[in-house]
């Protein structure tokens, strides 16, 4: 059995038409490590013609693909599953090292993608149709019957970002294949090794030629191309909210996913289990460093709890460790220079407003302490961006209809968490909350994978999560039957 060895440098080719191949002119994008500043690797750079090569043989893959047995894509997807999870070493390091996530966080990530790509392939057999009776309608003719069937799309466009640079790829590809569809898989640049070597173990488990291909490039130079190409019959993008609102629109009526950026509000009532509270929201702000879309990113906290909670939320912020993934620390460095100046504005324009800087802020070079802000009022942008970073601001509220406000005034609407004891407070708040699910006494997340996770406003468009995935992946088709 293949394993993959932990390289120095990598330096990788893109699948295209089942073949491994480097491009025609042999131009590269070398990646560095954001935390070490190494060259890591290199991919190749494509060009439109390289794209539509790509874009032919998924075209071509997927008529038979379209065929094959359910329980022979459902085959296919198991033994990934388990070829992926036998790399999880060697694939955990090169995500560590090319994206700075913590080691153990690494290795888990390849194991959580394997679990994803297991339990789609289990229900991705339960994808049927349905059958209508004419006479159910009120007059309709009783010999009158619809079958109502779902069919791929045909070929899925799977945009990745870099944070989870497996999971939110593999959450696109294996829906995608098991519904009956190929794949140009186009990952974040800067995590586009373990992307690729995640292809390589889907090589291996069997998959038919041609059906995935590999796009790899920067989405400013090769982003336009893939989005506005003819061959593309449905587009998944995770990312930035001004990638996906810009590729919308440029898109026109390609049947899209999107999930985007967020702000996401942990609201605080002066009932809730303050430990618990601290936890979750230390956990949910400062995991990855702030990197995750569903990162806590702003504390709406009762003034009533608001001391108390503060004090509590310090103690664990100032206990997270700082320092190189590979050495397992919580805060690692950021993804690169333009991230971390932007987060470098925040943190100085939050103290120039006037806010109260409870922890160390220290940078040095991509890598910060984190840091925790109180009063921050919302005047200030920190109120209404997104970080990215290792920040959070406290805001404190003087009752529930202003935190439910100032969560709601936010152009984006993904997730929220509310604290308190009280059942039905939570659900009077969780109803007035315009985003697409809340936390009840525990920090936003999209896992367990299986769950729907959506935004709304700016912060996505349709359903991910495995058995809403595999649907939106698949549309109606309708056989009416006239006895
Ligand atoms: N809701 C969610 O699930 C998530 C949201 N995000 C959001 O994404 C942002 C940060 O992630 P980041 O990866 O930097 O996001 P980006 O939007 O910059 O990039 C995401 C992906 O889109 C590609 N891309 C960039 N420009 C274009 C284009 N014009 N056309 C097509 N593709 C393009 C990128 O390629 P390349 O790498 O080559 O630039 C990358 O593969 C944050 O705002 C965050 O909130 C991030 C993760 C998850
Ligand atoms: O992109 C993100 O940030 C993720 O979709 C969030 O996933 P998580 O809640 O499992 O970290």
């Amino acid at each position: 059995m293949t394993t993959h060895s932990v390289e120095a440098f990598r330096q990788k080719n893109v699948l295209l038409g089942g073949e491994w191949q480097e491009n025609e002119q042999g131009n590269r994008i070398t990646l560095d490590s954001p935390s070490s500043g190494e060259d890591i690797g290199s991919v190749p750079a494509l060009n439109e013609a390289e794209v539509d090569k790509a874009v032919e043989a998924a075209r071509g893959a997927q008529k038979q693909w379209q065929k094959t047995p359910l329980h022979e894509r459902k085959q296919l997807l198991l033994r990934w599953a388990d070829k992926l999870e036998e790399n999880k070493e060697a694939i955990g390091t090169v995500i560590m090292q090319e994206v700075a996530k913590k080691k153990s966080s690494a290795v888990d990530e390849v194991v959580r993608t394997a679990d994803f790509i297991r339990h789609t392939a289990e229900e991705g057999v339960r994808i049927n149709g349905e059958l209508l009776t004419g006479d159910s309608y009120n007059g309709g003719p009783a010999g009158k019957t619809a079958q109502v069937s779902r069919v791929p799309l045909g070929v899925v466009l799977a945009i990745a970002p870099f944070n989870y640079p497996l999971n939110l790829s593999a959450s696109k590809i294996a829906p995608a294949l098991m519904t009956g569809n190929s794949v140009i898989f186009k990952p974040a640049t800067q995590g586009s090794l373990s992307g690729i070597m995640m292809m390589e173990t889907l090589e291996e488990a069997g998959l038919p030629k041609g059906l995935v291909n590999v796009t790899t490039g920067r989405g400013s130079e090769i982003g336009d191309v893939l989005v506005t190409h003819d061959g593309i019959d449905q587009i998944s993008f995770t990312g930035g909210s001004g990638t996906g609102i810009s590729m919308a629109e440029k898109a026109g009526m390609v049947p899209m996913v999107l999930e985007l950026g967020g702000k996401d509000p942990a609201i605080v009532l002066e009932d809730a289990d303050l430990d618990k509270a601290a936890k979750e929201i230390t956990g949910g702000a400062f995991s990855y460093s702030g990197q995750r879309c569903t990162a806590i990113k702003r504390v709406l906290v009762k003034e009533e709890a608001a001391d108390e909670l503060v004090a509590k939320l310090k103690e664990k912020v100032e206990a997270l460790s700082v320092g190189k993934p590979e050495d397992d620390a919580d805060i690692t460095p950021l993804i690169n220079d333009k991230g971390a100046d932007y987060l470098q504005g925040l943190i100085d324009d939050t103290i120039a407003d006037g806010a109260e800087v409870t922890t160390e802020n220290k940078r040095d070079g991509r890598l910060f302490s984190p840091v925790l802000f109180d009063h921050v009022s919302t005047e200030s942008r920190i109120a209404w961006e997104e970080p990215f970073g290792p920040v959070l601001p406290v805001i404190r509220v003087k009752d529930e209809d202003e935190a439910v406000k100032i969560a709601n005034d936010s152009e984006y609407g993904l997730q929220a968490s509310v604290f308190t004891q009280d059942i039905n407070t939570a659900h009077r708040i969780a109803d007035e909350l315009e985003v697409g699910s809340v936390q009840v006494n525990g920090k936003t997340s999209r896992g367990p994978d299986h769950f729907p996770f959506l935004g709304v406003k700016n912060s996505g468009m349709g359903v991910q999560g495995v058995r809403y995935s595999l649907l939106s992946y698949t549309r109606e088709k309708v056989t009416v039957i006239n006895q």
